[in-house]
């Protein structure tokens, strides 16, 4: 599989670099964000990864979660993969914001159209993880995933999914239960049968979670319009219920929204937390 180099720019001492690819399980051309630390010039460094909300591409996070300077400070490599195939031509793939482009829900669909095409959980958890694997200078078996919103809950699903593959996991602002802002997305990719839904569910996969005991981190903001949504309340009972495996630190931020501006206050205590575990 061969990475066709975008841009490239130094950043804090490292570089900042797009790629493209042809992915296999998306049937697509896929772009994603790297940060390389100026360590990786000399030593394998840690990966981690970062996948972004709905209407987000690979860029968002690299251009406003100001995570850089502190990738760079802790020798970490970042990844920032786009949130959905891109130019797949499915009809209504644009028509609305929660389903199709910038909203690929970080699952596999099983139903058609989308199923040639919308293959995230693949995609972030198998074919870009492999890619990132053999292309880099990194550790192979240090590796962490963060999210926000849709992302969040991508990254909470992939921690949960693969006991051992990823050290930590954190999460600003994280869909816990994409009963309702996935609705839409769900409902065309997995079908209307919502127990179908249940093995992308963060809440559910929490409670039967079993493996090496998991760290996680949650930033809330109280101020968030979306929190209706979100269903924070089950991520934390679910996690309580399964406390031998689970150890979930979450915090509620007064009078933080769900944007950017929010990620970007919290951003160093994130990487911070990853970079415990990964160094
Ligand atoms: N277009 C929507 C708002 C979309 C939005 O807020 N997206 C968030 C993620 S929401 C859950 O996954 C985001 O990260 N946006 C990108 C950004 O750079 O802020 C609307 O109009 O309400």
């Amino acid at each position: 599989m061969s990475l066709q180099l975008l841009s490239t720019s130094k950043c804090y001492n490292g570089e900042v670099k797009r790629y493209s690819h042809q992915s296999k399980c998306n049937n697509c051309e896929m772009k994603f964000h790297v940060y390389l630390p100026a360590t990786i010039s000399k030593n394998a460094v840690p990966v981690l990864w970062f996948l972004s909300g709905i209407t987000c591409t690979d860029e968002n996070f690299i251009t406003k979660s100001c995570a850089l300077q502190f990738a760079s400070r802790e020798g970490i490599m970042l990844v920032c993969p786009d949130t959905s195939p891109r130019g797949a031509g499915i009809e209504g793939e644009q028509a609305d914001w929660t389903l199709g482009l910038g909203a690929g829900f970080y699952v596999d669909a099983t139903n058609e159209p989308w199923s040639n095409n919308y293959n995230m959980y693949t995609y972030i958890t198998s074919e870009l993880y492999d890619l990132v694997s053999t292309s880099f200078n990194i550790i192979k078996d240090k590796q962490s995933i963060f999210g926000h919103s849709m992302g969040g809950h991508g990254a909470l699903i992939s921690a949960f999914k693969n006991p051992s593959k990823y050290r930590s996991v954190s999460a600003f602002a994280p869909i816990c239960n994409p009963v309702t802002f996935g609705e839409n997305a769900l409902t065309h990719y997995l079908g209307g049968d919502k127990t179908k839904w249940d093995v992308y569910n963060a809440s559910v996969l929490a409670k039967s979670y079993q493996g090496p005991q998991l760290d996680i981190l949650v930033d809330q903001g109280t101020a968030d319009d979306f929190l209706y949504k979100l269903y924070p309340d089950q991520l934390i009972d679910a996690c309580k219920s399964n406390s031998a495996n689970i150890n979930l630190t979450f915090n509620h931020r007064e009078g933080y929204p769900h944007n950017y501006w929010f990620i970007q206050t919290f951003i160093e205590d994130h990487i911070v937390f990853h970079s415990k575990h990964l160094n």
